[in-house]
C-alpha cells in the first residue's frame, strides 16, 4: 500500500486557502510547512498567552497526503480552477507503507543533559546505566527535553551542589511534562511540587513521575497557594513570566534560588530589571538565542 504526497509551493496570503481546498477536493491530511525549514532562512514562529495568532511563514509548502489512485492532475486543475491561480509549483512523492510507530520512535534519541543526567524514551535503552535516567516519551505535554529552555533548566539543576538540593524543596511553576520536578526530585531534592494551568500537563505530570518512580505533587496552577520554596524554576514564555512576577517571588523563599526560562534574548533585559525587584540576578546563561535567569530572592 502507499500514498501520494503533492507538494505546493505557497505563500502565507494563498496557503490556508489552499489547504481548504485541497481537504473539500479530497485530500486525507493536510500540512504547512516553512519553505526554507532546516535552511538558515528558517523562520521561527511562535506564539505568546495573550498576543494575536502568530501567522504563518511567508514562503511555506502545502503538502497534501492522498490516495495512490487519485487524479492529481484533475485535482491541481479544479484548485487553480477554484482559487483562480495559475501554474501552481509542485512536486509529487509517493509514500510506501511502513511501521508508523517505529518511523516515529526513531525521530527521540536519548538526550545526555550531562553525563550523569539523562533524558531517555521508553523504548531505548539508557547509554549510560549508572547515569540518571528519566525515562519520558513524547506525549501531550510540552516538555521532552529536546527544547533549550527545557535543557537549560535541567543543566542548571544538574550543577546544582548535593547539599543544597538534598534540603531543597523544589517547585516547578509551569511543569508541562512534569520534566524539571522529575529531574529535581532524581537529582536528590527533598520535594519536588510542579503546578500548571493546562489540566492535561498536571496529568501527564503525574503519570511521568509514577513512571520514573518519583514522589512529586502536581496540580492545577489554580489552585496553587503560593507556599515557598527554595528552587522555583520556571520555564514559560516572557509575557506569562513578567504577569507572573509577584506569584514567583512570593513562591521562594528569602535567599532561595529562581530559575526563569523560555526567554528570547531580545527579551532578557526586560525580565532582568521586573525581576531585580525582588530577585538578587545572576549573569544570563544563554543557548540557541535562548535565555536563562537566575537569582537569588531578596529580603521583602
Ligand atoms: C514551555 S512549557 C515548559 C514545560 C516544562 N516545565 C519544561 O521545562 O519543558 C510551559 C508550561 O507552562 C504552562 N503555563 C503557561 N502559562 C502558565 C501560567 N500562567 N500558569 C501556570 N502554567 C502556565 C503551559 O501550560 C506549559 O505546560
Amino acid at each position: 500500500m502507499h500514498w501520494l504526497l503533492l507538494k505546493i509551493q505557497s505563500t502565507e496570503p494563498q496557503a490556508e486557502a489552499l489547504s481548504d481546498v485541497l481537504m473539500e477536493q479530497g485530500a486525507l491530511s493536510v500540512s504547512i510547512e516553512d519553505a526554507h525549514a532546516d535552511t538558515l532562512a528558517e523562520q521561527a514562529i511562535f506564539g505568546e498567552p495573550g498576543d494575536p495568532p502568530p501567522g504563518i511563514w511567508q514562503q511555506n509548502i502545502v503538502t497534501a497526503m492522498l490516495d495512490a489512485e487519485a487524479d492529481v492532475q484533475g485535482l491541481l486543475a479544479r484548485v487553480q480552477a477554484e482559487l483562480q491561480l495559475d501554474g501552481l509549483k509542485y512536486q509529487l512523492e509517493q509514500i510506501e507503507e511502513q511501521d508508523w510507530v517505529r518511523a516515529t520512535q526513531a525521530q527521540f534519541d536519548p538526550i545526555r543533559v550531562t553525563d550523569r543526567l539523562w533524558i531517555v524514551p521508553s523504548w531505548h535503552e539508557a547509554p549510560n546505566a549508572e547515569a540518571i535516567n528519566i525515562v519520558l516519551d513524547p506525549g501531550l505535554a510540552f516538555g521532552t527535553g529536546s527544547h533549550p529552555t527545557t535543557h537549560l533548566c535541567l543543566s542548571w539543576l544538574a550543577q546544582l551542589p548535593e547539599t543544597l538540593l538534598r534540603s531543597a524543596n523544589v517547585l516547578d511553576y509551569g511543569c508541562g511534562s512534569g520534566i524539571l520536578a522529575i529531574a529535581a526530585k532524581k537529582l536528590g531534592a527533598n520535594t519536588a511540587t510542579g503546578v500548571d494551568i493546562d489540566p492535561q500537563a498536571v496529568i501527564a505530570s503525574r503519570d511521568n513521575a509514577l513512571n520514573n518512580q518519583v514522589e512529586a505533587i502536581f496540580y492545577d496552577s489554580a489552585e496553587y497557594l503560593h507556599e515557598p520554596f527554595d528552587l522555583v524554576v520556571a520555564n514559560i514564555l516572557s509575557s506569562a513570566l513578567m504577569v507572573l512576577a509577584p506569584v514567583i517571588a512570593k513562591s521562594c523563599k528569602t535567599g532561595g534560588k529562581v530559575a526563569l526560562s523560555g526567554i528570547l534574548e531580545s527579551q532578557q533585559q526586560m525580565l532582568l530589571a521586573h525581576y531585580a525587584e525582588w530577585f538578587e540576578m545572576d549573569a544570563p546563561i544563554q543557548q540557541d538565542g535562548w535565555v536563562l535567569l537566575t537569582g537569588t530572592r531578596k529580603c521583602p
